[in-house]
């Protein structure tokens, strides 16, 4: 696993970079081969000597046989040098000449090219100090970059095969750098790149010493790079930003240019990450964070009162990260339905329909993460027969904390669409029974289906509110709530919660969930042999659906938090502004889309530890109910 098959094969886009073809050779001068021929070079030691032998006699065969520049070098002298025709290069004095345009042409692109590659790539890219320098820097900005976006080696090869295809200026550079490059290697002698420190060095010193001492000095023009970037940023930002008012927010807001609000939401988080050092004197925290709400607001276009919960849950710098991570999809997963076949024949299955996957992490073993497929994932035949279902890596997460047994009791109480139902059963190997609820009776169908798709036979589905399920029946083993929530985690998936989910929503939501929650403790037998177990779940990251709802069961019935046996995710909450929360509360556990590429979620795991409910709730309960209906 973790291989990618090769389905079809590449498209040769042109000649690898060791067996690309070298353009015509460059000669600085023609000192080196006379002195060659005139035995006049006394200090080379033996394996220079041999590679200096080589490279005059190339030279004096190349001086013998005149050679036409090839098409792309001609082209890329004819567009810096539009007067030049396609010059035959027959005589040293030319070669000579060609060499100084070869060079001036390559060191412009080159400077050029730096700069881009600076000016994208801020602190990677060490400063050029001369021309090798800069070569070099440049193949290892491009090598880096691609490291960082998770390259191979072949892929940049690719890349760079690609430019000579797409482009001649690159291949030109390319092969121009590569050609010195060479040059180096062969001949230190001629090289003056780093002559200083040769000077400085032994004679002796090893090819790997050299190289270790060169990188140490790039690495030296990177710190210093990215310092002076960071300096360069700090200054442009702090007390120079000037705060607007509401008036100016507005009609920035008509413009369809959000770069100024980009610039000022960065500047923004600049100040607050150090409020008391970068503040404008003249104005307070709130004064900033009101800005920068509207800023949020707008650039992400979230609702004022939503964005304002987010600010509260996150650290500043967090919250961008936070922000950034929602506009972006999560990978796709997929669950293997170990009630039909195991993780490793359906990974082998799909590799051969030439889909590329991995396993999840150490921490599944029934989870896969699809990078890319070349068939819908939602409709081979393997899905079909139901030996896996789409499903997010965070909803793998309640049902491990469930833990469900063999022949147990459970119910699901919230099930549709039932992705968490038939991983279920698929750990309780279809024994025992699984009571599949859900309100909604439409959605109830796709229960039904995927139940049956995936081989599920253990399972009742039925429909009730589970505010009410005590009376239909109690006396499980564990509970699954996976609740209806505002949906905060899954942004990405669905961006309308950012515009439509209001205070009342959220009202709505934490409200229906401590009822629910209340409900599926009073199903659960404490009495239960192997379980007495609640686990709570929600796709949402706001306080109010998730630590509030279970500081509120702690008070209310007689349970206590336990571990969920997730050893990732972050802690809960157990203080949060004004309010706090029972210190347990830090064994609930919180995912993030920026943190652990997941959809935002949170899981509790409750133990019941009697079926007493305690006396003073039901006059709470009342009290609780009452507010309820004012509210409706
Ligand atoms: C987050 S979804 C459940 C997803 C499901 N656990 C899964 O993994 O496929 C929440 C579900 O709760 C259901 N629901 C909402 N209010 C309910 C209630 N009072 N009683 C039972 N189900 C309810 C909704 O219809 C919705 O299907």
């Amino acid at each position: 696993m973790g291989r990618k098959a090769l389905f079809g094969e590449k498209q040769k886009s042109g000649p690898g970079r060791k067996a690309r073809k070298q353009s015509d050779p460059v000669f600085p001068g023609l000192s080196i081969a006379n002195d060659f021929k005139s035995g006049n070079i006394p200090t080379l030691k033996r394996k220079r000597k041999k590679n200096s032998k080589n490279k005059a006699n190339k030279m004096v065969k190349s001086l013998s046989q005149p050679k036409q520049l090839k098409p792309e070098f001609e082209s890329d002298v004819e567009s810096d040098n539009a007067s030049d025709e396609t010059v035959r290069i027959g005589s040293p004095q030319s070669d000579i000449e060609e060499s100084n345009i070869r060079r001036k042409v390559s060191k412009d692109k080159t400077t050029e090219k730096m700069k881009k590659a600076k000016k994208f790539k801020l602190s990677l890219v060490p400063v050029p100090e001369e021309e090798s320098s800069e070569e070099d820097a440049e193949v290892e900005t491009r090598n880096l970059s691609a490291v960082l976006e998770g390259e191979s080696d072949s892929d940049v090869a690719m890349h760079e095969t690609d430019s000579e295809n797409g482009n001649n200026d690159m291949s030109f550079n390319q092969q121009d750098d590569e050609g010195e490059d060479e040059d180096r290697d062969e001949n230190d002698v001629t090289s003056n790149e780093d002559s200083s420190d040769d000077e400085k060095s032994s004679d002796d010193e090893l090819p790997i010493e050299r190289a270790s001492r060169k990188l140490q000095r790039k690495q030296k023009q990177i710190a210093k790079l990215a310092n002076e970037e960071l300096m360069e940023t700090n200054v442009t930002n702090g007390p120079e930003l000037v705060l607007p008012d509401d008036e100016e927010i507005k009609n920035e807001l008509g413009a369809s240019d959000l770069t100024l609000v980009k610039q000022r939401i960065s500047d923004i988080i600049y100040i607050l990450s150090d409020f008391s050092k970068r503040k404008d004197p003249n104005k307070s925290r709130t004064d900033y964070i009101n800005v920068l709400t509207k800023d949020l607001c707008s650039y992400y276009n979230y609702n004022e009162y939503l964005m304002e919960r987010l600010i509260e849950l996150f650290h500043v710098s967090e919250l961008k990260e936070f922000l950034e991570a929602s506009e972006v999809e999560r990978p796709v997963t997929i669950r293997t339905n170990t009630l039909k076949t195991r993780r490793r024949d359906l990974a082998q299955a799909l590799i051969n329909r030439g889909v590329n996957l991995d396993p999840i992490g150490k921490w599944s073993r029934v989870g896969l993460i699809i990078y890319d497929s070349q068939v819908p994932i939602g409709a081979t035949p393997e899905y079909l027969a139901g030996h896996y279902i789409l499903q997010g890596t965070a909803s793998l997460l309640p049902v491990m904390a469930l833990c469900p047994q063999e022949n147990e009791r459970i119910l699901d109480m919230c099930a549709a669409p039932g992705a968490k139902t038939s991983h279920i059963a698929a750990i309780m190997k279809n024994t025992g029974i699984l009571f599949a609820n859900d309100i909604n009776t439409d959605r109830c169908k796709a229960i039904v289906g995927n139940l049956h798709r995936m081989g599920v036979v253990n399972s009742v589905v039925c429909s009730h509110d589970g505010r009410k399920f005590t009376s239909v029946l109690t006396g499980f083993d564990r509970v699954l709530l996976d609740a209806p929530c505002s949906g905060t985690g899954i942004i990405s998936k669905d961006p309308a919660v950012k515009s439509n989910k209001e205070e009342k929503d959220i009202k709505h939501f934490s409200h229906l969930q401590k009822q629910l929650i209340l409900a599926a403790i009073d199903c659960v037998d404490a009495n239960s042999k192997t379980g007495g177990y609640i686990v709570y779940s929600t796709c949402s990251v706001l306080i109010e659906e998730n630590e509030w709802v279970i500081d509120y069961a702690l008070k209310k019935r007689n349970v206590k938090l336990v571990p969920t046996g997730i050893d990732f995710g972050k802690e809960g909450f157990i203080k949060y502004r004004e309010h706090r929360f029972h210190p347990s509360l830090n064994l609930t556990r919180r995912f993030y889309p920026h943190s652990h590429n997941t959809d935002g979620f949170f899981v509790a795991k409750l133990k019941k530890f009697s079926n007493i409910i305690p006396k003073s709730s039901s006059a709470d309960g009342k009290r609780f109910v009452i507010a309820l209906i004012r509210e409706m």
